[in-house]
């Protein structure tokens, strides 16, 4: 059982789902703090999409708490109302408006809480221009600002699209899979680029990509058969043997 602090940003405990009859998620018990970056790491039908869908509404518990921000519960939350609270998932596959500018699919990111009646004659102010630059310069593109989406890197896309989710500013953001099919050196900016990120919000990242992970630097949770099989750094768990039966030395 995991100790409940009111400052916990995110806080699962107990947390079961079968899928007909298969225990995907088997009292998993996860907790994220405010601020922090935290990577995870498993073998293929661990449980993290899983995880992240429960986070984020699209699945719901069979058993288990979900708490954010102390005394939020998720599980009452539907999908939209978990994006408005603040939390912003970025799925594997990059789904950027490739025929729009990289500071357009901006703007439109910044828009979408407006509604498209309100968006279509919106102007924006200097605090939003302001924060587009902001976010450019985060994500590494504001030398491709009037270029359009189409025209960008893998990674780039990529990168755009955790732009677009800054936008919405999100207290904590779930990157599934972000350095899949990156370059070398766009994955070690990914990393940089994270780190960043997580200076003013807390960030969830799943990866497979060990070098990626090492270079993060930071505490990694290993699942396994939907629970958590070692947690802590990745020195600790790369060597825990388990860690190794189950998905390193596979
Ligand atoms: N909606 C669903 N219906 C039936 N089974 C599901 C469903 N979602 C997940 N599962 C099963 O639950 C298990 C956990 O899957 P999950 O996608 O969470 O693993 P994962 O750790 O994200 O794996 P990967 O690294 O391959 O993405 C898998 O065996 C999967 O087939």
């Amino acid at each position: 059982m995991t100790e409940k602090n009111p400052r916990t940003l995110l806080y699962l405990d107990g947390v079961s789902v079968s899928f007909d009859g298969f225990k995907a998620l088997n009292s998993l018990s996860f907790v994220v703090e405010p601020g922090e970056l935290r990577a995870i790491i498993g073998p293929n039908g661990a449980g993290k999409t899983t995880m992240m869908d429960i986070i984020t509404g699209k699945t719901r518990p069979d058993e288990g708490e979900v708490f954010f921000k102390g005394d939020i519960d998720l599980t009452k939350r539907d999908e939209a109302e978990i994006a408005q609270l603040g939390i912003g998932r970025k799925f594997q596959k990059p789904t950027v408006f490739e025929n729009h500018t990289v500071w357009d699919n901006l703007e439109l990111a910044l828009n979408r809480g407006r509604g498209v009646f309100a968006t279509l004659f919106y102007r924006l102010t200097g605090e939003d221009k302001r924060r587009i630059e902001e976010i450019l310069a985060t994500v590494r593109l504001t030398a491709r600002r009037d270029d359009l989406a189409a025209g960008l890197s893998h990674g780039q896309k990529q990168w755009l699209e955790i732009g677009m989710l800054l936008a919405q500013e999100p207290e904590l953001l779930l990157v599934d899979e972000p350095v899949a099919g990156m370059t070398d050196a766009e994955t070690a900016e990914t990393a940089i680029l994270l780190k960043d990120i997580a200076k003013t919000r807390s960030v969830v990242v799943v990866e497979h990509d060990m070098g990626f992970i090492r270079d993060l630097g930071v505490k990694v949770t290993c699942l396994a058969e939907g629970s958590v099989l070692a947690e802590g750094s990745i020195d600790f768990v790369s060597n825990d043997p388990k860690v190794i039966e189950n998905y390193l030395g596979r």
